[in-house]
């Protein structure tokens, strides 16, 4: 507790600092996770729109093939009169004219179907006749024909109908399509039909992920498929966002829909999420599509939807070292702070307790000086009376118990009204300032020299019986009148004193003792002054002894 106590300063103070430091771990921290975050979304942002691009190059190949195929004058030609040939027959698809012109539309197309698919992997080459749709030629399918599409294939309805040429993604019978779809006109600039070029995700979707640097994997909705295909995809290839998967580009499609992607089979916004698999971390970007029908009639719920990833391990591992890093700045400041916080502590509280050694002394001086100015005559600078009294009344005290000698002297200078009177007030205290010295000059370091009271002083000497106090009282009434005088030029006059000694086995009381030594200084001034006078029952005069 006493340690804790010391070290409260210190703990509180380290505290403060270590939630400091934890703070700035974790400000930092979300920092870096915002970061992250943004980053991947401006990724992803980035991503949509490569793909939307991508997409539109495609639909835009296919419009030029088809145009390109129905630009061919013997297309025109061979079409037209096919055509012309079922409105005059009465649309009989498998006639053996209508079957002769379809070999010879084969024939004329098929050099360039071949091109077609090779470079630009289309897969689906396809002349209809309206109103409406009805399959004339599938080049990439010649044995199927004639049947009615109007259902299926929105995109020629519309071009059979107004002759402008559209792409579009479109369900199909098999698999979804990205298609072009032109007019084809005969010789007399008749709208005659409709061309399709068309390829599918699965025949560009390694070429699209190639030209935008990421997995891409496109799915359709299970209950548009269902609406649409003649063949129900594979079980394998639903997933739990409510759709079908149409293409990947990639295997590691299987380890994102292991998990709980955090994509809702509602949601179709574009988003962007870490999301973590048993290969690892993916930075997915996900986001709805919309198909042709959906598109024209400004339908709210796309047809599916597209999955972009990458490998994002790298990134997880740049932002943990961040953080490692920010957390080793914290451990390194906060040792440092530590380190400054004890030293600074520890010379502060030096430099306290000096300070508080310093004062201590300094209040011990002033108490010293107090007790002295309250036990000291100022004038003379010896004891006072106050001190005399308790001094005196120990000192008898312990005479009485240990049955020791005591005695006390008092002295009273004679005729001291007349020296004021005849050299001045202020020439009687030089005089008694040289008694001060006197006295003090003439004592025991345990004696007791006191100013009792005016012209009155008091020796207090423990442990000295009668004679010695005699003694002592004549050397000092002898030496006194050789010491102490007033000197005005060459004129010199000496200063006499009166003395009454008194032991203490006499008294019962320091006061009676007292009373006794003032009893025969009494008799001493009353024997003419200038001399010692004991008290031994009666004053005697200088080693008489008298009655008192
Ligand atoms: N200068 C000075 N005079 C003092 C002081 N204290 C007392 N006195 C004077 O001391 C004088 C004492 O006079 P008295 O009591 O008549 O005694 P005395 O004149 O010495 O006569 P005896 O004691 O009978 O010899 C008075 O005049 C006081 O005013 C002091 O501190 N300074």
């Amino acid at each position: 507790m006493k340690f804790l106590g010391k070290q409260t300063v210190f703990i509180w103070v380290s505290l403060v600092i270590l939630v400091l430091d934890s703070l700035f771990i974790a400000i930092n921290y979300w920092q870096d996770k915002d970061d992250l975050q943004r980053t991947l979304e401006m990724e992803g942002k980035r991503l949509q729109t490569a793909f939307h691009i991508s997409q539109q190059m495609t639909l835009s190949n296919m419009s030029q093939l088809a145009t390109f195929v129905a630009n061919d004058p013997e297309v025109r030609m061979l079409f037209g009169a096919a055509v012309n040939g079922l409105e005059s027959q009465g649309y009989d698809y498998a006639s053996d004219t209508i079957d002769e012109l379809r070999k010879q539309l084969y024939n004329e197309v098929s050099s360039s179907w071949k091109k077609m698919t090779e470079q630009y992997h289309v897969r689906q080459l396809h002349f209809h006749t309206g109103p409406g749709s009805t399959s004339f030629l599938r080049v990439h399918k010649p044995e199927k024909f004639g049947d009615n599409m109007d259902n299926l294939r929105h995109i020629i309805v519309d071009v059979n109908r107004d002759g402008i040429p559209r792409t579009g993604l479109e369900l199909g019978r098999i698999y979804s399509g990205l298609r072009g779809v032109v007019p084809v006109f005969d010789h007399q600039m008749n709208q005659v039909g409709a061309l399709e070029a068309g390829t599918s995700y699965r025949a560009i979707i390694q070429l699209l992920s190639e030209s935008i640097k990421a997995s891409v994997a496109v799915m359709m909705k299970e209950q548009r498929v269902e609406e649409a295909t003649w063949v129900r995809p594979e079980e394998a290839l639903k997933t739990h966002c409510g759709c079908f998967i149409e293409a990947s580009s990639d295997d590691s499609l299987k380890y994102l829909m292991a998990t709980e992607t955090p994509f809702s089979r509602h949601d179709f916004q574009l988003r962007t999420q870490l999301i973590n698999t048993d290969k690892g971390a993916f930075a997915v970007t996900h986001f709805g599509i919309q198909d042709y029908i959906g598109q024209r009639d400004q339908h709210t719920e796309p047809v599916g939807r597209v999955f972009l990833w990458y490998p994002a391990d790298e990134l997880l591992n740049d932002m943990e070292a961040d953080t490692w890093l920010n957390v080793m700045i914290a451990l390194v400041g906060f040792i440092i702070l530590e380190v400054i916080l004890y030293l600074a502590l520890r010379f502060s509280q030096r430099h306290l307790r000096r300070e508080v050694r310093r004062r201590t002394h300094e209040v011990e001086q002033l108490n010293e000086q107090l007790m002295l100015q309250a036990s000291t005559d100022a004038l003379t600078g010896l004891y006072n009376r106050r001190f005399l009294t308790q001094r005196f009344e120990e000192e008898f005290e312990r005479a009485k118990r240990k049955d020791i000698p005591l005695s006390m002297v008092i002295l009273d200078l004679d005729h001291f009204k007349q020296i004021n009177d005849t050299y001045g007030h202020s020439t009687g205290d030089q005089v008694l300032k040289q008694v001060g010295s006197y006295l003090k000059s003439m004592s025991r370091k345990y004696d007791v020299a006191a100013r009792y009271g005016g012209e009155e002083f008091c020796v207090l000497l423990p442990g000295c019986d009668q004679q010695t106090a005699l003694n002592f009282a004549e050397r000092l009434c002898t030496g006194f009148r050789k010491t102490i005088a007033i000197e005005e030029g060459n004129t010199r006059q000496a200063v006499t004193c009166s003395v009454g000694v008194c032991e203490k086995h006499y008294a019962t009381s320091a006061d009676q003792l007292l009373s006794l030594a003032d009893a025969a200084l009494y008799a001493a001034k009353q024997q003419g002054r200038d001399r010692v006078v004991v008290y031994e029952k009666r004053p005697v005069r200088k080693g008489t002894k008298v009655d008192a």
